[in-house]
């Protein structure tokens, strides 16, 4: 899930009243997600999210995200939007967390994606950046080259539970990165975190994207990196297929440039890093929640090392 923060019936019933809307007929904590607390809620007919923001949601940051929803929305791809209050506001408090109450849209995530799915999700995501690249909204990556190496810092020799040697390799990865990370290209407003639970489809079609947590300026073909990784398999031997059908998807709306395409292996090393510390930091530091199940860290580790060969080789 997870709710990481409890709220009564009576709390949401007033946090409604601020949209106009009745007490709730049903509130349902969802179980998935790893960030935020969210419930279902069915009110006057219609059904919404409520999120409330967690400590790792910068609240200075919510403006930015919960902006570039209603802007992918407003030019017609099916994105969550934050429904505003009778006052206009979009974002409240409820539990002494902000929250927001966002559209629900219909659809089911597909856990299983095949490559024909990834194509699909591919040729969206360049969709997505080709609303974004025109939008004027801006938000720095916190979780690039520097924060890598601060949060294999903070781990320290905690790492190794994943392996034996963990804390070098991870370091020297990091400083490779640092060495062959691409200085420009097209970049922009990009997702962050479009993986197969992030995307709903509808018979197959998209018909929502969500959960913009991690959205922020980067390059686009950053972006691509993140989602050929997360539509890779975790189990069985690796197989990369989805990766290449998301790309070749990608390319049918937004061609890479030679210079992207010459980056793209350093790039997918290090969105494999940056999953991998993640999902490590969350296990070794783990959150309280009435329902949390935490991420295998080693499918990342296994995509981080095979991506570094391939940009060791490329050069
Ligand atoms: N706008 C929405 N419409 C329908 N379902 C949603 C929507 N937003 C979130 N969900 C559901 O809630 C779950 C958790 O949301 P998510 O944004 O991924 O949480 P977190 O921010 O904690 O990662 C999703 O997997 C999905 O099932
Ligand atoms: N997608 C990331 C973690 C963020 O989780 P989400 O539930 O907010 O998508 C991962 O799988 O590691």
């Amino acid at each position: 899930m997870a709710v990481f923060t409890q709220v009564s019936d009576e709390a949401v019933a007033g946090f409604l009243k601020l949209y106009g809307l009745p007490e709730p007929d049903m509130v349902t904590g969802i179980a998935e997600g790893t960030e935020n607390t969210n419930f279902k809620v069915l009110a006057g007919g219609r059904r919404f999210i409520l999120t409330l923001y967690e400590a790792r949601v910068d609240v200075a940051d919510l403006p930015y995200f919960l902006s570039l929803m209603g802007e992918v929305a407003d030019a017609c791809l099916p994105s969550a939007r934050a429904i505003s209050m009778q006052t206009g506001e979009r974002l409240g408090v409820l539990a002494g967390r902000p929250a927001a109450l966002i559209e629900f849209l219909p659809g089911r995530p597909n856990m299983e994606p095949t490559p024909e799915d990834a194509r699909k999700a591919g040729a969206f995501l360049a969709q997505f950046h080709g609303v974004t690249k025109d939008l004027s909204l801006h938000r720095p990556n916190d979780m690039s080259l520097a924060s890598w190496r601060a949060m294999i810092d903070r781990a320290g020799a905690e790492i190794e539970r994943f392996g034996d040697g963990l804390y070098t390799e991870l370091k020297e990865t990091a400083q490779l990165l640092s060495d062959r990370w691409p200085g420009q290209g097209p970049r922009g407003p990009i997702h962050g975190d479009l993986f197969p639970d992030n995307l709903l489809l509808d018979h197959g079609d998209v018909s929502g994207v969500i959960d913009f947590y991690f959205a922020c300026t980067d390059f686009f073909a950053y972006d691509l990196s993140i989602s050929m990784n997360a539509y890779t398999p975790e189990t069985g031997e690796l197989d990369l297929s989805n990766a290449e059908a998301m790309r070749s998807g990608y390319e049918t709306i937004r061609p890479l440039s030679d210079e992207e395409s010459a980056s793209l292996p350093t790039l997918l090393c290090g969105s494999a890093l940056r999953f991998f510390l993640t999902r490590a930091t969350d296990a070794i530091f783990v959150q309280e929640s009435a329902l949390y199940t935490g991420k295998d860290p080693l499918p990342w580790l296994r995509l981080m090392r095979h991506h570094r060969a391939a940009m060791e080789n490329a050069r």
